[in-house]
Formats: structure tokens, sequence, C-alpha cells
């Protein structure tokens, strides 16, 4: 199988960065330089590590069983959807869905409201996000939801990245798990204390929103030479925020441990798949953080969660693309949820 796991074992890492503090002193090296050396050397990649780290994700998904309610596998809520983007937050919900969330909701601009609503019956739509009681409106719900997925389609106005702002507090302050993607990102490049230290919080940025959360949060402009070096150091410095980098290969850190995704895709990248992956995502932390530590052997949950969400969006691209090719598009793949959820987990 084309997936390889570096998994990085970080160490205790207030031991190590004491130590290598001391010898740089010594060898007058830039901390980070060594850091980079020193993680590098710890770098592991084997099938073995691959195979274990599925087996965690298949421990997490929840059994399907008669004696369950509605809503228990999952109530997920995504916060985005304007004027202009109206796909971006239908992809994240119905992929919610289709991975096995039992509902899905979407709050959205008014006029997004509808347009959303005409793509399917299954969301639940709220067009709240642009009202001034936006924040109040959306509080309402947060005690029925397990996690929010937040920017998807949210656009970059001034107003709503206001109310954006009074959700993830509200949010933060319930112990909500929080998917970060997209222009929720954006909010939290010109805010990282937004999120600092919270950790239950996964960001998924892709490749311009990576540099974009590096220069605001270490800033320096990000080097690009060594990514796993790059995505643990940026986790760090948020305090331990979950941080996928999604790429050629997705790289996956929690400030301690640096996993690597190379489930194999195809070389199609339409929109819309960076949507598919943070909807899947906001279901599989639930169900990781559900779990509990008995069945992700101490591994952290949300690195198990993303690590799976990866593996899934890349599987849904590469069967997709086995059909139609060039003409594939995030619908294709949106269809292949099923199909490749079962060819990777369902053993
Ligand atoms: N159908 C829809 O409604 C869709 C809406 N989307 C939304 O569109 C908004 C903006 O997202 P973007 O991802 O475009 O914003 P970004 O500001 O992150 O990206 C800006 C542009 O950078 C380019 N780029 C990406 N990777 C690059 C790389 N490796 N090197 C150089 N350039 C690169 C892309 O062409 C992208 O258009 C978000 O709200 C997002 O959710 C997207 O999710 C796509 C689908
Ligand atoms: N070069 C690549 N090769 C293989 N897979 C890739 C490549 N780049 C991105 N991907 C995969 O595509 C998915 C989405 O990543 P991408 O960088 O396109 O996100 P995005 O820009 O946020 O997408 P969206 O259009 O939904 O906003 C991820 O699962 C990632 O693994
Ligand atoms: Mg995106």
């Amino acid at each position: 199988m084309a997936t390889r796991v570096g998994v990085v074992a970080a160490v205790a890492g207030a031991a190590v960065v004491a130590l290598l503090s001391a010898a740089l002193a010594l060898y007058g090296q830039p901390l980070d330089t060594a850091l980079k050396r020193a993680f590098s050397l710890h770098k592991v990649h084997s099938v073995k590590d691959m195979e274990n780290t599925f087996q965690l994700v298949r421990n997490i998904i929840p059994p399907l069983t008669t004696k369950k309610h509605k809503g228990q596998d999952g109530r997920i809520g995504i916060i985005g959807g304007c004027q202009e983007y109206t796909g971006a937050p239908y992809f994240a919900a119905i992929s919610a869905l289709k991975v096995g969330a039992d509902l899905s909701h979407v709050f959205c601009t008014r006029e997004a409201a509808p347009v959303i609503k005409s793509y399917s019956p299954e969301l639940i739509v709220h067009p709240v996000l642009d009202n001034p009681k936006a924040v109040h409106e959306v509080e309402k719900w947060l005690s029925r939801l397990h996690a929010l997925v937040v920017g998807p389609g949210l656009g970059r106005e001034d107003a709503l990245l206001e109310n954006v702002k009074g959700i993830l507090e509200v949010s933060k302050a319930r112990g909500i798990p929080l998917i970060i993607d997209a222009d929720g990102l954006w909010l939290i490049a010109q805010q990282p204390t937004l999120i600092q230290g919270y950790r239950k919080a996964v960001l998924t940025p892709n490749h311009m929103e990576f540099g974009r959360l590096s220069e605001a949060v270490l800033k320096d402009p990000v080097d690009n030479s060594d990514r796993r070096a790059a995505v643990l150091r940026l986790s760090q410095a948020l305090g331990n925020v979950t941080v996928v980098q999604k790429g050629e290969q997705d790289v996956i850190s929690d400030g301690e441990h640096v996993l690597e995704c190379s489930q194999q895709g195809s070389n199609r990248r339409c929109g819309g798949q960076g949507d598919l992956l943070s909807g899947s995502l906001g279901v599989l932390v639930h169900w990781a953080l559900h779990a509990g530590p008995e069945k992700t052997n101490g591994f952290s949950p949300l690195l198990l969660a993303a690590f799976g969400a990866c593996s899934l969006t890349r599987q849904c691209n590469h069967q997709a693309f086995q059909k139609h090719g060039r003409s594939t598009t995030t619908t294709d793949m949106i269809a292949e949820v099923g199909p490749a959820f079962n060819t990777l987990f369902e053993t």
C-alpha cells in the first residue's frame, strides 16, 4: 500500500528542548535547526507503523447496533457559507453524513441558506451567520453538537469574522472540538490567540494557508525544505494544537508526534477536496474522543482522526479518478466515501 507513516518519536518535549538548548548554547546553533535534526533522527518509516495506525483508526469507529438512537454517531456543525461560496459548506456537511454522522447542520448567511438547502434535503441549514445575534443563535445549538467545522466557504468579510470569533469563544468554553479550515484559518492568522493552547482543535491548512499561519505565529517565513519540522514547530508554537498540512503528503502533528499520510490519491486537484477532508474530520474527531484512551492505545485521538480523514480523502480521490479521470470533481469523490471507507477501515 502506498501509505507511509512517519512516526517521529518526539520524546518528552520539555526535557529534550532543555537538553538541546544547553547543547546548542555550546555549539552556537539556532534551536530550531537542532530540533529539526533531532526529530529527523527519530523518524521511523515502516509498514508496521502504517498498519498499526490504520488499526487504531479502525478501533475508534463506533459499531452499528440496534441499540442506538439518532444522533449518537455524530451531530456535526459547519460554520460557513456566504454569497460567493455555497459549495464548500455543502461538501463538508454532506461528507460528515456520508462518513457516518447522523445529523449535519450548516450555519451560514441568510442568502446562502436556500442555495445550500437546495443541494440536499439531508442537511439542516440555519441562516444566522450574518445576523447581529449570530453568536447567540449558534450557541443555542451547541449543547446538541459534537464538533464544529469552522471556515469552509465562510469568506473574509469583517462582520462575519467578528461573529465567528464569538462562536469560537463560546464553543471553547463548552469544550467542543473545533476543526478550523479555509477562511477560519484566515481568522486564526489574524488572531492566533483565538485558538492558542486549545487542545481540542485541529487546523487543516493548504499550502497558502500554512504559509500565512506560520508567518503570523512564528514571525518568520516558512522553511519548505523540511515540512515535518515546520508543522511540528507550528503546532508547538500554538500550544499543541493539532495541525494538518495538506499537500503531496499530508503532514500531521500535535507538537509531540508527526505522522505523514501518503495514501495514494491522484493528480487531479479540483476544488473542494479540502472541504471533504474537514467535514470527515469533524466526525472522526468526535469518534476518536468518544472512544477513550483504551481504544487509542495512548495515542492522541486528534492525530488518529486526522490520519483517518486524510487517508479517506485521498482514497476517495483515487477511486473517483479511476472512474472519471480528468473530469473528476469533488461530487464524484463524495460518491466514493462509502466504498473508500469500507476499503480502508471495515475489515
Ligand atoms: N465550491 C466552493 O464553494 C468552494 C469554495 N472554496 C472556498 O474558497 C475560499 C478560499 O479558499 P482558497 O483555498 O482558494 O484560498 P487561499 O487563499 O488559501 O488560496 C488562494 C489560492 O492559492 C492557490 N494555491 C493553492 N495551493 C497553492 C500552491 N501550492 N502554490 C501556489 N498557489 C497555490 C489556489 O489556486 C487558491 O485559489 C474558502 O472559503 C474555501 O472554503 C474552496 O473550498 C473550494 C470549493
Ligand atoms: N499534490 C498532491 N498530491 C496528492 N494529494 C494532494 C496533493 N495536494 C493536495 N492533496 C490532497 O487533497 C486534499 C485537499 O488538499 P488541498 O491542498 O487541495 O486543500 P484545499 O486547497 O483546502 O482544498 P479546497 O479546494 O477544498 O479548499 C488533501 O487530502 C490532500 O491530501
Ligand atoms: Mg480549503
